[in-house]
């Protein structure tokens, strides 16, 4: 319980390979339960990236934000720096459940920094990947080369951790998490 008696809500980590739908899946979540609030990144990407709804910073602000604890963590993976504002420790003390997509290297770090950690670990078939990738547009050739050639880093043991297979229609996927997380009103 947090200070008022309120019930804590818990971080749900999306994790996956690249192109897999963590997007997708997060965006359809959040329709079908408003109560969810998505966590809103800060990238050093360019703005006109598209994709998720993201704040784009330059590296070296990223740099100065990170160094005066503005991150509740952060990462770099593709080139970019990634952060998780830390203003979502103030969400989920309302009781609130957050979803964000998070690195697989960070789960460790995640899984301390937010007690009620509950990861979504999204898969699809390598086919299905390189298809999506290349659909969405958003990066080039070699760059999608790169990411579908990134191992997938180990999950540390005693996480609790869904698997969600999204190899086929976003809908089956957005129901499989729906139950996991939220099974007693399934
Ligand atoms: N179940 C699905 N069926 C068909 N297309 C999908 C499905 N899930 C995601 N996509 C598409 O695949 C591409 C990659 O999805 P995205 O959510 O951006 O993945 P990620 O965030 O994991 O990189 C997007 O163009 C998205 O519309
Ligand atoms: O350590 P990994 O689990 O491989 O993840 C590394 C990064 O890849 C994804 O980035 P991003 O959202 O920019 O790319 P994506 O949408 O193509 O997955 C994910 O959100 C992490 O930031």
């Amino acid at each position: 319980m947090s200070e008022g008696g309120t019930v804590p809500g818990r971080l749900i980590a999306v994790v996956g390979p690249s192109g897999v739908g963590k997007d997708s899946l997060m965006e359809a979540l959040c329709a079908k339960r408003p109560d969810l609030v998505r966590v809103r990144r800060v990238v050093t990407r360019a703005p006109e990236a598209g994709g998720e709804d993201f704040e784009a910073i330059s590296p070296a602000l990223f740099a100065a934000r990170a160094a005066g604890g503005d991150f509740a963590l952060h990462w770099q993976a593709h080139g970019l720096s990634y952060g998780i504002p830390r203003e979502v420790h103030q969400t989920l003390a309302r009781g609130q459940d957050a979803l964000a997509n998070l690195s697989r290297a960070m789960l460790g770090q995640a899984a301390r920094v937010f007690p009620g950690l509950h990861v979504l670990h999204v898969t699809a078939r390598p086919e299905v990947l390189a298809a999506r990738l290349a659909g969405r547009g958003r990066e080039g050739r070699a760059e999608i080369a790169r990411r579908l050639a990134r191992p997938a880093p180990a999950f540390p043991a005693g996480l609790t951790v869904t698997e969600i297979d999204n190899s086929g229609p976003l809908e089956r996927a957005v129901d499989a998490a729906l139950s996991a997380l939220y099974p007693e009103r399934v």
